[in-house]
């Protein structure tokens, strides 16, 4: 991951390079400046000294005191802008010097002021004044390169002091800006994006800034913000609708696909796999509470005459109306019935002990067999056997279902389209034939 870099501390030292590239630039022109400056004045002074002190020179060379042009020559050179002067004699060949000519370089350079020292009473153009033409000796003046050095430094000094503080303050100034305007409500910004939870999203961005009349970036992106929570609560709250939907959606089909794996498709009536859990629950309920509980076992007779006659569709149908029949002799939500395969039903009465269960077995055996069953014009008549069981003490579900098929199959030896009681375990009562 990348450092954080403060955006005020780039703003400042982008700043500050800036400010030292212009300041280079700005001393690098001030101080040729200067020195352009400062020669033209020295060229004008030293001019105007040179020309008032070329007439005294004169004189002095022309009467011979040589202790006038040494003073005059020291005179010159102590002037601040003046490193080094030499005045040479025509006649005498002699030489008056003053000042540091190292200093002033001399030897490397030609003098800034060269002058020829007329005869007294010449004028500058030549002409003579009742006295004889000629050249009496030379001025050569020298700048002081030190005091140039002094003024250049004196001056780009106060500009570079000045510009320095300029910049400092420039740089206080944005940095105090950027860090009441710009960095704390960020913080802030981002201090509430990283504590916002998804549940309370409603929660409203609040920025401790100083009043102003306007409003600004930072504002925006708070008003961006506010809009992007909105947008979310809606977007969660229309995701958690479409949850719950599709949660209702699949818990009905979640019941109706249990439904259907309990469900006997041709007959509605449960199959092998709803009985085999119903009905141990029944018995268990029933030893707990020392309540009756009945099974009947219904077999429908030559059945397969019916398919052999009228097709298995028609077979179909009679399953389907033989079922509903049945169900409608049942005690709603009490009694309930499974189809225990092909043409055999299993009938279980909880709270039921064998009369009543034989009597129920009599009304559906007469409910079928009384009506013939009327389907796409056809009249059948159909028939079924039945065997009845009471749960007895101890008995297992296999015991009963067993005794409960025995006696069924006793109603079939019997001649069929009859009603059998089941024998009662060893040990138990014999119930008999009805
Ligand atoms: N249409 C139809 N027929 C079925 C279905 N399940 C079983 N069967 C038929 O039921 C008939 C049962 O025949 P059997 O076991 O000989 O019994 P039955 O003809 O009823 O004779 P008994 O029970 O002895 O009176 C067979 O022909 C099966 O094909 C079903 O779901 N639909």
């Amino acid at each position: 991951m990348t450092r954080f870099r403060s955006i005020a501390t780039l703003l400042i030292s982008r700043i500050v390079w800036l400010a030292l590239i212009c300041m280079s630039v700005f001393v690098g022109a001030l101080a040729w400046w200067e020195y352009r400056a400062g020669q033209q004045s020295f060229r004008l002074d030293m001019r105007q000294h040179a020309r008032s002190s070329q007439l005294q020179l004169s004189s002095a060379l022309w009467d011979i005191e040589p202790q006038i042009v040494r003073q005059r020559v020291a005179w010159l050179a102590s002037l601040p802008q003046v490193g080094y002067v030499r005045v040479r004699s025509a006649t005498t060949g002699e030489v008056f010097e003053a000042g540091d000519m190292d200093a002033a370089d001399a030897n490397e350079r030609e003098p800034r002021i060269k002058l020829d020292i007329p005869v007294p009473g010449q004028t500058e153009d030549g002409v003579q004044v009742g006295l004889p033409l000629g050249v009496l000796g030379t001025l050569e003046i020298w700048e002081s390169r030190s005091h140039y050095a002094q003024l250049m430094r004196n001056s780009i000094f106060g500009v570079v002091l000045g510009y320095v503080l300029f910049t400092i303050l420039v740089c206080a100034v944005v940095a105090i800006v950027m860090r009441r305007q710009l960095r704390d409500p960020l913080r802030q910004i981002s201090h509430f994006a990283r504590s916002l939870r998804p549940n309370e999203l409603s929660r409203p961005l609040v920025l401790q800034r100083p009043q102003r009349n306007s409003f600004d970036e930072i504002d925006l992106v708070a008003s961006g913000f506010a809009q992007l929570q909105k947008a979310l609560q809606s977007h969660i709250a229309d995701l958690d609708s479409l949850v719950a939907e599709r949660t209702a959606q699949l818990q009905l089909m979640v019941e109706e696909v249990k439904r259907l794996s309990l469900t006997d498709v041709l007959t509605g009536c449960y199959n092998r796999r709803a009985l085999d859990e119903r009905l141990a629950t029944e018995i268990e309920r029933s030893k707990r509470y020392g309540r009756a509980l009945s099974v009947v076992f219904m077999d429908l007779d030559h059945f397969k005459r019916i398919n052999d006659e009228y097709g298995h569709v028609t077979g179909d149908a009679v399953l389907r109306e033989v079922a509903l029949r049945c169900q409608g002799q049942l005690r709603s939500h009490v009694d309930w019935m499974a189809r225990y395969g092909g043409e055999e039903f299993l009938l279980v009465l909880p709270e039921c002990a064998t009369q009543d269960a034989w009597q129920l077995a009599e009304r559906l055996l007469g409910e079928i067999r009384g009506t013939a069953l009327n389907l796409d014009g056809l009249h059948i008549s159909v028939t079924a056997s039945f065997g009845v069981a009471e749960l007895q003490s101890g008995e297992s579900m296999e015991a009963l279902l067993e005794r409960a098929d025995a006696a069924m199959y006793q109603a079939k030896h019997s001649g069929r389209a009859r009603v059998c009681l089941a024998k009662p375990q060893v040990g138990g009562g014999d119930m008999g034939q009805a």
